[in-house]
């Protein structure tokens, strides 16, 4: 089922276009994220799906349906860090927070429960770490038992303890079938907690689907000869392979390329065999996340 819909957005601040005729679509269980630098557009992304901006083309759907304050209620989101009261506990700021959203109070203790808290409930928030403070904002999203969340750059400003306690806390909430929606500039952070992945460069998308197909679509491999065969009949043999690019001698020995999207290291074992190419290694490398979020959007 398709949880949010965006098609064809637009959105200009003045003469600045900080999106142009974006679409993409989540599906439910999905840990979904929108990766790009900072201006490509991402916050007005979430502002637009969330309706706290006014787009100035295109639609959101939400369950299917436009924004109402039905589809609101079924959503949690943490775009900015709330402010909570320094002195009160854990359970006074969430049960404020869930006054101030009409939830009811019982859901604060599968808040506190889930954010992983409820030992801590107590203690007053002032004395909490950087990454116990995020989990309590991120409990206020969990307020009212949302079925999706969307979070802005959750691990902004925390400390690696930080940013470790917010990840598996975002990891434990989509293995109990939430929706997420991050917002991030970090690869590491898309690669470790997302299912899917949107690359946003300068309003525009330039790749998504899913992490894993995404790294795929320029797998790097490894190719190592038999000690009898010259590098010369391995570089014809992979010259007449079309969707074998990129080749290059590399520093530890072998040569590496790129196959093309829907090419596998097998199907290429095969080709070099048949044309009398003997492998006596072939290994997946996989570049980074980083080096092709580099590329997308340099
Ligand atoms: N209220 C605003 N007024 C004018 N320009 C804006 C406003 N908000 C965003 N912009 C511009 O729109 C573009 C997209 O900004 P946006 O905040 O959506 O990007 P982002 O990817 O979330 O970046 P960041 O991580 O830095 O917030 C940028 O060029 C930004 O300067």
């Amino acid at each position: 089922m398709s949880i949010l819909q965006l098609d064809n957005l637009s959105k200009r601040y003045g003469g600045t276009t900080a999106l142009r005729g974006l679409s993409l679509q989540v599906e439910a269980g999905s840990v979904y994220g929108l990766l790009g630098p900072n201006g490509s557009g991402k916050t007005t992304t979430l502002g637009l799906a969330l309706g706290v901006l006014r787009a100035d083309g295109g639609e959101v759907r939400w369950f299917g349906q436009p924004i109402s304050s039905q589809s609101k209620r079924r959503v949690g989101a943490l775009l900015e860090t709330p402010n909570f009261f320094p002195y009160l506990s854990a359970r006074q700021n969430l049960l404020l927070a869930a006054d101030v959203k009409r939830a009811a109070p019982a859901t604060v203790d599968a808040a506190l429960d889930l954010a992983g808290l409820t030992a801590r409930q107590h203690d007053a928030f002032r004395g909490f770490s950087l990454g116990m403070k995020q989990r309590l904002a991120l409990a206020s999203t969990l307020l009212g038992s949302p079925d999706v969340l969307v979070l802005d750059e959750p691990t902004n400003g925390l400390d690696p303890q930080g940013i470790a306690e917010v990840r598996e806390l975002i990891q434990r909430l989509a293995a109990q079938g939430k929706t997420i929606i991050i917002a991030s500039h970090l690869l590491d952070e898309i690669e470790k907690v997302c299912t899917h992945v949107a690359v946003l460069q300068r309003g525009e998308l330039r790749a998504a689907g899913p992490v894993s197909s995404i790294l795929a679509a320029t797998d790097r491999v490894l190719l190592r000869l038999d000690a009898d065969i010259a590098p010369a009949t391995l570089l014809h043999a992979l010259g007449q392979l079309p969707w074998v690019t990129e080749v290059r001698p590399e520093t530890g020995g072998g040569h590496s390329a790129v196959l093309a999207p829907g090419h596998t290291p097998a199907e290429l074992n095969r080709a070099l065999f048949a044309s009398g190419v003997v492998l006596a290694g072939l290994e997946m490398r996989q570049r980074s996340l980083e080096a092709q979020f580099l590329e997308l959007t340099k």
